[in-house]
């Protein structure tokens, strides 16, 4: 039979919609918030700069006007030197103030983007672990690389230009005004042109930069799964297939960016254009008016070096205008994060909880993960200090959903979990999870030493207590093999270590950091029989006077555990230590007779 496959997609990134919101200007006194710090020196200084320059970039036109008029047409050679030297150092002036503005603004820019940065790297690492089960890796590095550089050319340049733009040309239209109200009122007709243009394209320029950013976050998205699946990729030879994928992905930025600079690339010329009109306005009726004696050649000349400046202004408000808008889709991106509350958030009078003994109580507890189906369905468990308890169950029982609940990545939707009585919601979280160590079957390395690496489990630890945890759970003897022993560098993944060295590397940084509470999700990945002696040696060890809970997959390591507890699709079925289990030929005896039937016939 050819069943006929409909074509599904392979990659979905269902979160990366567009945030489509009117500009709005509560969004943008919020990101101005980041600049209060800076109020106090470096944005007065820079205001400072932006007036001064912007003063004497007014008067030397005025100047230049009053020289032709006074000095040049009576041929009066002091004053025409008085003059050139006032306007000289104008200029000087306008460079020097011109300068400082740049280096000023740029580093208010830059200190904000560095806050910002901050602000939102630690908020996202207190997110709790529902917010990253609903968002790709990459579209969440995305937020801390591209959207907040995006808002680079803003607040570097653009804020305070703009304070020095508006001041520009209001002061340029005093100036125009005082030269000559008529010629200005015939020029100034050409504005309302402007303010059109602005707002027709503003909408349609903002949804194409919008859709840019997000084709770019999917991009990044996709590529940062690829990367880390690549091994996978490769194995089933899906390589072919995730190019064509990835071309598409690629061809949609394309287009999209070639969308959006086309709209934005017509704003330009508009007010060129505008600024054409406005000279042949100048042309035509000013020298009209010269010829019926009603405006003097110097104010002629300034009224054309002011028209000059005019236009200048104005675009670049209007360039100004662009990287707000594209700003807007950033500053609601990069707020829609921080804005985002823990899902187990920590009360304000929150315990510490001190050194424990280790007992944990489940008590009538239900938990589902997205509101719909029930993980965990009306657990009553209790873990007593020092016990070495097992979860088993087939896959997807809730073996990790109730490690997950006693680490409090999340909290439970019904009934509650207990540490020595207190609940869990009433702890302080990193009280808490110091407490209580988890040693996952992929042990993460991350790049750095072997020394390091171990040191994760308590920064503080010297060399010595790191060597010697290591020397305990017997991962001595291959680090002091690595060419340059504890200081070996190793990647994000260790790719170098074996799965049964990276495992002891885990052990080792988790005997470090001396929890009370040890949750170990025994890794499934088969290895042989000497490193698994080895690791079963460790794991005395580790375990050892502490409450131990262990997710099983290989029932010939839990025959030992004081308690086993049997799940099936969220409930506790059965309970005992693996002779009671075994009598009762429930479950347990089935799991166990299987494996073995397995084992035989392998
Ligand atoms: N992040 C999640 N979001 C939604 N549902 C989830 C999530 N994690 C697990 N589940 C669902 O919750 C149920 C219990 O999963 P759990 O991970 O606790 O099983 P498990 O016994 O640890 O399985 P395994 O032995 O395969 O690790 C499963 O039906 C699973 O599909």
């Amino acid at each position: 039979m050819t069943p006929s496959k409909p074509r599904r997609e392979r990659f979905q990134y269902s979160n990366e919609m567009v945030i489509d919101k009117p500009f709005n200007w509560s969004l943008m006194a919020r990101l101005f918030q980041y600049i209060k710090p800076y109020t106090t020196r470096l944005l007065p200084l820079a205001i400072l700069a932006v007036l001064v320059s912007t003063a004497a970039r007014l008067f030397a036109p005025l100047m230049i006007s009053l020289a032709i008029d006074h000095a040049l047409v009576n041929k009066d050679g002091q004053l025409l030197t008085i003059f050139v030297s006032v306007i000289a150092a104008m200029y000087i002036l306008n460079w020097l103030a011109n300068t400082l503005r740049i280096r000023w603004t740029q580093q208010l820019g830059q200190s904000v983007i560095y806050d910002l940065r901050q602000h939102l790297f630690q908020h996202i690492q207190r997110l709790s672990h529902r917010f990253f089960d609903q968002r790709s890796a990459g579209s969440i590095l995305v937020r801390i690389t591209n959207d907040i550089n995006s808002l680079q050319e803003l607040l570097t340049n653009g804020i305070v230009n703009v304070i020095m733009d508006i001041l520009l040309l209001v002061g340029i239209i005093v100036m125009l005004t005082v030269l000559s109200p008529n010629l200005t009122a015939a020029i100034l007709v050409v504005l309302p042109l402007m303010f059109l243009i602005s707002v027709k394209l503003r909408r349609l320029i903002r949804r194409s930069w919008q859709n840019v950013r997000m084709k770019q976050s999917i991009i990044n998205s996709h590529l940062n799964e690829s990367i880390q699946g690549m091994r996978v990729t490769q194995s089933f030879t899906q390589e072919k297939e995730n190019m064509s994928f990835f071309t598409r992905l690629n061809q949609d930025n394309f287009d999209a960016w070639n969308d959006a600079s086309k709209k934005s690339a017509v704003f330009r010329p508009f007010v060129e254009m505008t600024g054409a009109i406005g000279t042949a306005i100048l042309i035509v009726y000013g020298s009209y008016l010269v010829r019926v004696d009603a405006l003097t050649v110097g104010a002629l000349v300034g009224f054309a070096i002011y028209i000059g400046n005019f236009w200048e202004p104005i675009s670049r408000l209007g360039q100004v205008y662009n990287q707000l808008l594209m700003a807007m889709a950033s500053t609601e991106r990069i707020f829609e994060f921080l804005d985002e509350k823990p899902s187990v958030p920590e009360k304000n009078d929150a315990q510490s909880l001190g050194q424990i003994q280790g007992r944990v109580e489940l008590d009538g507890v239900v938990f589902s993960y997205d509101g719909k189906r029930r993980a965990l369905d009306g657990i009553e468990l209790t873990f007593q200090p020092g016990q070495k308890v097992a979860l088993v169950g087939h896959t997807g029982s809730g073996k990790t959903s109730i490690v997950n609940l006693i680490c409090r990545f999340y909290d439970p939707t019904a009934g509650s979990v207990r540490i020595d009585g207190h609940d869990l919601r009433d702890l302080k979280l990193d009280d808490l999870r110091s407490q209580v160590s988890i040693v996952l079957q992929e042990t993460f390395i991350f790049s750095g030493t072997i020394m390091e690496n171990i040191r994760f489990g308590r920064p503080a630890a010297t060399d010595e207590e790191v060597k010697a945890a290591a020397e305990a759970v017997g991962a001595n003897a291959f680090i002091q093999r690595l060419p340059k022993g504890y200081d070996t560098e190793v990647e994000e993944r260790g790719n170098i270590l074996s799965t049964g060295e990276r495992q002891l590397l885990s052990f080792a940084r988790t005997l470090l950091a001396d929890p009370r509470i040890i949750i170990l999700d025994e890794a499934t990945a088969s290895i042989d029989t000497e490193t698994e002696l080895k690791i079963q040696e460790a794991m005395k060890t580790l375990l050892a006077g502490r409450t131990a809970i262990l997710i099983a997959h290989r029932l010939s390591t839990i025959r030992d555990a004081d308690n086993i507890v049997v799940l099936e699709n969220g409930r506790i079925i059965e309970q005992g230590d693996h002779h009671q289990l075994m009598e009762r030929r429930g479950e347990y005896h089935n799991l166990v007779t299987a494996q073995f039937r397995v084992l035989d016939v392998g």
